[in-house]
């Protein structure tokens, strides 16, 4: 990489690769969360639905074949590595082999395109404490700047939503809600953080990049505790709404949030909305997230060299403007609220 870097470590939440799995990755998911046992059961049998399996961690492998390409012809050629917060490889472990290989400096692309608790600062502390695991040779590890204004995500996903859009007869493309979906949080954490904003951001280059009014930002995947508010309205919730106030035939879903069709996408949206879609006689039509999409793919190298430049060209669209490379020391702060009822949650 450059005198400074010379790797880059791609961070991200990792996912069961079988049954066994299941359970062990979800304690670590919920370690010290407010959520109720009964929700972590409810979202085991999602995972088991699907035997188990997370396709979160095959995608983020394809992410890095393709990255490795496009760093190559692009005349780079550091190594990549990859370390999650939940399940194998786990970020200490990656730490360690950085640290065995000689690395002592990284960039990290966070697969999060927004700034939430989870999304970058539970990421740094992951990083922080996988350092101390490793001891004095860990290696300095530098964050890349989220990215939910870059052209490299946005224009992907105006591509797929305008795929979904010819699939509908013309004279009924109007009328046709267009729903982005996110990660549903805790209101104590949206309040601290610059998730829904820069949500509503994507969502609206989105839906002017297809010149589509009928647009709104709803949530999915909520794990509450009933007790504590967090972001609505959920997605079934909403296309139950629509349905009962307006006679509607289609409905476009891009979980914008995300930036993979991982299993929160696979069973929230492609299995429950769908079956409700179909039980309203309503045709879902589900828009792609970025995946490994080779805008996406240039738009990593670009936010690497970027950092490499003396002047960078920091591209981004809407008026937000570029991300914060270095984040405030209160980024993102969050001290999850305890439900009242401790018993309900064996994590507590
Ligand atoms: C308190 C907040 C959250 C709880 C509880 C929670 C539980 C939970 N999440 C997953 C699976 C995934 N979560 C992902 C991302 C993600 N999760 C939260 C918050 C809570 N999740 C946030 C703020 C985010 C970041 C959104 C983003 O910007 O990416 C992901 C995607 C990770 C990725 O794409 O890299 C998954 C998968 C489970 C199974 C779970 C427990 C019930
Ligand atoms: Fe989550
Ligand atoms: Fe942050």
């Amino acid at each position: 990489m450059s005198a400074n870097y010379d790797a880059l470590l791609v961070v991200s939440f990792g996912g069961p690769e079988g049954p066994e799995d299941v359970m062990p990755f979800l304690e670590n998911v919920l370690r010290g969360k407010p959520v109720p046992r009964e929700r972590m059961l409810e979202v085991a049998e999602h995972y088991q639905h699907f035997g188990g399996v997370s396709p979160i961690n095959e995608q983020n492998r394809q992410l890095i074949v393709a990255l490795e390409q496009e760093l190559r012809s692009h005349g780079h050629d550091f190594p990549i590595y990859w370390g999650n917060r939940n399940w194998h490889p786990l970020l200490a472990d990656t730490l360690r082999q950085m640290a065995d290989d000689g690395v002592k400096q990284a960039l990290a692309f966070f697969t999060s395109a927004y700034s939430s608790y989870s999304g970058c600062r539970q990421y740094r502390e992951d990083i922080a404490r996988a350092q101390e695991t490793v001891g004095k040779k860990a290696p300095q590890i530098d964050k890349i700047r989220v990215f939910f204004n870059h052209p490299g995500f946005v224009e992907p996903m105006i591509e797929s939503v305008q795929s979904c859009l010819e699939q509908i007869p013309e004279e009924r493309r109007p009328a046709t809600p267009l729903l982005f979906t996110a990660h549903s949080i805790p209101n104590g954490m949206a309040d601290n953080c610059n998730y829904v904003a820069q949500l509503q951001q994507t969502c609206r280059l989105v839906a002017a990049g297809v010149s589509h009014d009928k647009w709104e930002l709803v949530y999915q995947s909520r794990s509450g505790s009933p007790h504590q508010p967090w972001l609505e309205p959920d997605v079934c919730d909403r296309i139950q709404e629509l349905h009962s106030g307006q006679a509607v035939t289609d409905v476009i879903v891009l979980p914008i949030g995300f930036i993979s069709d991982h299993l929160e996408v696979l069973f929230d949206i492609d299995t429950e909305a769908k079956e409700l879609c179909d039980k309203l006689g309503i045709t879902m039509h589900r828009a792609a997230t970025v995946g490994t999409h080779p805008k996406f793919v240039e738009m990593i190298r670009l936010l690497i060299e970027e950092r490499l430049s003396e002047s960078p060209n920091r591209l981004s669209l809407g008026d937000m403007g570029p991300s914060h490379d270095v984040c405030p020391i209160d980024c993102c702060l969050y001290s999850p609220v305890r439900p009242p009822s401790p018993s309900q949650n064996k994590n507590d």
